[in-house]
């Protein structure tokens, strides 16, 4: 059973319970880049405690330098070492893990800040936001050319998708001896300022499709992401909690690498998934409307 937070003691307590707090992005910090209300104040606040503060998003769309620059242009204090997206662990899991050799290279499906986690951990791709890719022109095999060196596809949300990409990626997966299909995240959906959007588990639902397999999935709730997160960051277990507004990838996530969870509903999960007659088996330890609502311990 959660327990619902409201008064400013109930606030009050968990600030002293937990030092590290590890945030999700998508609708907990903000929807696209409409910050939500508070959102600031409560990472000052928290900062001015001497918490220590992680962001871990599965959004794959920026780089953990580019994300800098959004925290930085909506006013909100972050140090890149804070920040965790699922396009740097997915870089990281690629050439820790695959260590592909130089020569190899990865097919991408995806935005820039993918790109440029992948470039930093000299990894070579191909696809992504290269113009040839983002085409809309009918694909066809007759002038493609296999390239025998990819070896990885690796797809995350990606708002320009097309046919072009989804025909390579499939022919690389199904061509390609042992060539691996990996996502940063599965999230089905995407919290924006304006209303849900498809997130990156519906640009890879496709393939998933066409190739009758599920891909290896980097982002929350995989531990892939925790180990990223642990291999650069030290915090207690026991005294961290992972605040996030959706189920099944931030509480999961939390539950997952043993540290408490807190949902907000200022994103994916409403009131009705969680006390509803179909209410969610996964169960949060704590529940707040907003992660606003820590203002009231202010003196
Ligand atoms: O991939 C997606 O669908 C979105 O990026 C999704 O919103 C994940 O972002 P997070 O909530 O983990 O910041
Ligand atoms: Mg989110």
């Amino acid at each position: 059973m959660s327990s619902r937070l409201s008064t400013p003691s109930d606030y009050a307590q968990l600030l002293d319970k937990y030092d590290t707090w590890m945030f999700d992005c998508d609708g907990v910090l903000w929807q696209g880049d409409k910050l939500i209300d508070g959102a600031v104040e409560v990472l000052q606040l928290l900062r001015e405690r001497n918490k220590k503060i992680l962001f871990v998003t599965n959004n794959a769309t920026k780089s953990r330098k580019s994300y800098k620059t959004k925290f930085d242009h909506l006013g909100v204090e972050a140090h890149v070492d804070e920040i965790f997206g699922s396009a740097y662990a997915t870089a990281v899991y690629i050439s820790s893990v695959l260590k592909l050799p130089k020569e190899k290279k990865v097919y991408v499906i995806g935005m820039a800040g993918l790109e440029e986690e992948l470039s930093n951990e000299g990894i070579a791709y191909i696809g992504g936001t290269d113009p040839v890719d983002k085409t809309l022109e009918p694909f066809s095999l007759e002038n493609f050319e296999l390239d025998t060196n990819v070896v990885a596809v690796v797809c995350g949300l990606d708002t320009t998708i097309n046919y072009t990409k989804l025909s390579k990626a499939f022919q690389y997966l199904t061509r390609n001896p042992g060539c691996q299909f990996i996502v940063t995240n599965e999230d089905s959906t995407y919290p924006s300022a304006h209303g849900l959007l498809p997130g990156a588990g519906a640009i890879s639902a496709p393939l998933r499709y066409a190739l009758g397999k599920d891909p290896i999935s980097i982002g929350k709730p995989a531990k892939t992401m925790l180990d990223c997160i642990q291999a650069k960051a030290h915090y207690d277990p026991t005294r961290t909690i992972m605040v996030g507004d959706r189920l099944n990838t931030d509480i999961l996530f939390g539950q997952a690498g043993g540290i408490s969870t807190l949902l907000v509903l200022t994103g994916i999960t409403s009131e009705e998934d969680i006390t509803g007659p179909n209410a969610s088996a996964i169960v949060p330890d704590f529940v707040t409307s907003s992660i606003g609502d820590f203002r009231s311990t202010e003196k």
